[in-house]
Order: structure tokens, then C-alpha cells, then sequence
């Protein structure tokens, strides 16, 4: 089977420089929150989507770091209910200290709002939610908006940047969807 580097009924929604700025805008939020903390923050990368956000992110960061990662999943093909499948938990120490996530969507919000529990309940003092992009509040199932959003989206699938499509597309360096069929 072939698979092509773009779907060819893919329209893109966000470029490459919008994305590179969005991240320049959020590492220096990050920056101005963070610059002079006496202790490491720990930063969670979520994977797999959040790996190329962080991947972009994390060298711009200016205070000091230590960089770990959990894996919560919702939508793996295995998984049919939607629930949250922790397939690995931080092996960091969060008691005690600042965290960021940095995240690649929030959509319904349940991912987000599971590791927010989770962080507060190992003793995190501040959790800060980073996430690429959001799409509108209205897709939430549970009540969660991220402290800092790259670009907000409409209420579409989309794929790119670390998001997949069927397991695919996460190497995009841009953000695409697939129009509905008329
Ligand atoms: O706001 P929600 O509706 O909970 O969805 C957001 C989550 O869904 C995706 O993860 P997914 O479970 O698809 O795993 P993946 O990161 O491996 O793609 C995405 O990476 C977010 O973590
Ligand atoms: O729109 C999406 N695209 C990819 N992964 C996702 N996980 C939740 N929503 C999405």
C-alpha cells in the first residue's frame, strides 16, 4: 500500500510560519513566567501528539528544565470507549514543583483534565497547560481551558505537527483537515 506524504483531499489550516510563530509567542510566555525560578521546572511532554510541539518548544526555553514525559492515550485504534489509557506515568518526582504539559489539541478536554488531576494529586504546586492548538469550548465534555494556546481551531479533525490521522501524517510540518464529503 502506498500512503502519500499529504492526503490528497487535505486542506491546509495552519502554515508553517504561523506555527512558528505561535511557538516563538508561547516560549516567550513561558519565559516570562519562568525566568528566575530558583528550582527546576519539570516539563511533561504528552505523548505521542505533544513529542513535535515539544520537540519545537523546549529549546526555547530559558530557565532551568527537567524534561520527562507521560503517555495518556483516548483514541488509539485498540481503544473504542474513548476512556483514558495510561500507558505511562512520569518517573520524575512532581511533589513540590512547578509543572508544565505541553500538549498538541484540546478537544473534548478529558486528556487534559485527567493529567491535571493526576499532577495535583503526586503534589505538583502549579500545574501550566501548554497546548498547540484548542478547538472552541463548546467541544469540551468536561470543563477544561489551557493556560496557554497556541492557535485556536475550529471544530474540525485535523492532522499535522505531531497529530495523527489514522496513525499517520504526525511528520506534517503544517496543520491540515479533511473537508467534509458533499
Ligand atoms: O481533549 P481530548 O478530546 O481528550 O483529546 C486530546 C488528546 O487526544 C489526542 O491524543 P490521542 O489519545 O489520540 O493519542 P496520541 O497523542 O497518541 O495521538 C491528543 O494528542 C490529545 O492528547
Ligand atoms: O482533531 C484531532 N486530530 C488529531 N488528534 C486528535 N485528538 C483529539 N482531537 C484530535
Amino acid at each position: 500500500m502506498s500512503v502519500d506524504v499529504v492526503p490528497v483531499k487535505a486542506k491546509l489550516l495552519v502554515d508553517e510560519s504561523a506555527l512558528q510563530s505561535a511557538f516563538e509567542r508561547l516560549a516567550n510566555e513561558l519565559n516570562s513566567r519562568f525566568m528566575g525560578e530558583a528550582e527546576a521546572v519539570v516539563l511533561l511532554t504528552v505523548m505521542n501528539g505533544g513529542m513535535v510541539f515539544a520537540g519545537q518548544l523546549i529549546p526555547k526555553l530559558r530557565f532551568p528544565l527537567i524534561c520527562d514525559y507521560l503517555h495518556a492515550t483516548r483514541y488509539d485504534s485498540a481503544n473504542k470507549t474513548g476512556a483514558l489509557d495510561w500507558k505511562a506515568r512520569p518517573s520524575v518526582e512532581l511533589a513540590g514543583r512547578k509543572v508544565i504539559v505541553v500538549d498538541d489539541i484540546l478537544d473534548q478536554g478529558v486528556t487534559c483534565a485527567a493529567i491535571n488531576a493526576f499532577c495535583t494529586g503526586a503534589g505538583a504546586t502549579q500545574v501550566v497547560f501548554v497546548v498547540m492548538v484548542a478547538k472552541p469550548e463548546a467541544c469540551r465534555k468536561v470543563a477544561f481551558e489551557a493556560d496557554l494556546i497556541g492557535l485556536s481551531i475550529p471544530d474540525q479533525f485535523v492532522f499535522g505537527m505531531g497529530m495523527d490521522y489514522s496513525g499517520l501524517y504526525r511528520n506534517l510540518p503544517a496543520i491540515y483537515f479533511m473537508p467534509e464529503e458533499s
